[in-house]
């Protein structure tokens, strides 16, 4: 019986040949921590190895602030000052307030390669794995022990491999397919599993848009997403400057008899726009049965839809369109360097033209910490990967889930659009 991917990663990094369901003890190649879960992870890190402990390998761990970035209160000033010095004292990369949300900044700065087994304290840790790596959320308890011992237990995970075929329609797009498929299978439909991501229609997408899928991943329960690596993800590493020879590389691959839990097939030659309703990722409808829903605000951006390519779909979009009064829009680049990207391009002329608010590189509205929040009743219509109660704002607000297509043709109209009839 052949391995999948994620076997042959544990396998690596555990030193042993090991199948799913076995108990490993595996060393990390990258760890990551933000504002909110870093200071949890200092104080269990502090209680391990002891006020003056040393970290295992401070050029493994990736600190950036997003979440309250630039600090939006005392209590998030402080903690990033507590951050700021802990990363000094330990000699740690910080990319504080700068560079955008961290998720994004792992994958553009060539922090994850092929093949690494990746930690971040941050659920959509998981979204890394579009690189071929296996990569994880975990708490900042398990996060200390990371960085006493740069290893951690793990039960190494089945895999469910979605075969998705078929060509695209006309303004539908990966954030579709991801929708569909937690539609599918429910929110816990791949718990504890690795959701590997396979088929024609992933081998033609790009990295951008493969991203969002395999950031959603922990949406339906799945430990990580996974995309074996391929031409697209050398293309990727290549154009944001990683260096070395690919055979160097760990370009591990499913054998073809893997013993995988299920395998899900989906053709999308069909696929309508898919919008996840209030208040659960997988209370998913075609855009047609929901179109007409007013949108007090539109959020486009977030670690699942605030990249280039998203940005860039929805300004061609709105280019030369006004945002509906009565709806208020709100668009922040996932990272500094798409943020330059987009404003060299012309796209922040055109948000800013269309009415649009553009905001600095963070989390932003995501998940209501920090500006941007929605009041009781009123509905926000957002690219980000949750719609839980209150999680923009008011606990009576209503979040839906688009994609970059529907949520800027939603903003034209002010109510929820079909984004192929504009
Ligand atoms: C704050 C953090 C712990 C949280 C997560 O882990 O996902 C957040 O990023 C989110 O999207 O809900
Ligand atoms: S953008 Fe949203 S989902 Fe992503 S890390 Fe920030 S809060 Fe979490």
């Amino acid at each position: 019986m052949g391995k999948t991917i994620t076997e042959k990663i544990f396998s690596m990094a555990s030193g042993k040949d090991v199948k799913s369901g076995e108990y490993v003890f595996a060393k990390i190649d990258r760890a990551m921590i933000h504002d909110i879960t870093g200071p949890l992870a200092v104080k269990a890190f502090r209680e391990i190895a002891g006020e003056n402990g040393k970290v295992w390998d401070s050029s493994k761990i990736i600190m950036a602030f997003d979440h309250q970035a630039p600090a939006d209160s005392v209590v998030a000033a402080e903690n990033q000052k507590m951050l700021r010095i802990f990363a000094g004292e330990q000699n740690i990369l910080n990319y504080d307030i700068k560079e955008g949300i961290a998720h994004q900044i792992m994958v553009e700065k060539g922090h994850v390669l092929p093949g690494m087994l990746v930690v971040g304290a941050d659920s959509h840790t998981c979204m890394y794995g579009a690189l071929g790596a296996f990569s994880t959320g975990i708490g900042s308890t398990d996060m200390g022990a990371v960085f006493a011992l740069g290893k951690l237990w793990f039960k190494v995970p089945e895999t469910i491999r979605f075969e998705v075929n078929g060509t695209l329609p006309h303004r539908v797009y990966s954030k579709d397919i991801v929708l569909k498929i937690i539609g599918m299978i429910g929110a816990d439909g791949a718990n504890y599993k690795a959701a590997e991501f396979a088929g024609t229609t992933i081998e033609k997408m790009e990295m951008s848009q493969r991203f969002t899928i395999t950031n959603m991943a922990i949406e339906m329960g799945a430990k990580t997403g996974i995309i074996e690596p391929d031409a697209e993800t050398e293309r990727y590493l290549r154009n944001i400057g990683v260096e070395g020879k690919l055979e160097d590389w760990e370009w591990l691959r499913s054998d073809e008899d893997s013993d995988y839990f299920r395998r899900i097939e989906l053709d999308v030659s069909d696929l309508e726009p898919q919008v996840a309703l209030p208040h659960s990722v997988d209370n998913v409808k075609p855009v047609s049965e929901v179109e007409g829903i007013k949108a007090d605000q539109v959020f486009i951006g977030s670690c699942t839809n605030g990249r280039y390519g998203d940005l860039k779909i929805a300004a061609e979009i709105l280019e030369g369109e006004q945002v509906a009064s009565g709806t208020r829009l709100i668009v922040i680049p996932a990272s500094r360097s798409i943020y330059m990207k987009a404003l060299r391009e012309g796209l922040i002329d055109t948000f800013v033209d269309a009415g649009a608010v553009v905001e600095f590189p963070s989390c932003g509205p995501c998940m209501g910490g920090s500006f941007g929040l929605i009041a009781g009743g009123e509905t926000s219509i957002s690219t980000s990967n949750r719609n839980f109660i209150g999680r923009q704002g008011s606990p009576e607000g209503r979040v839906y889930l688009v994609s970059p297509a529907t949520a800027a043709a939603t903003a034209i109209y002010g109510q929820i659009t079909d984004p192929r009839k504009v």
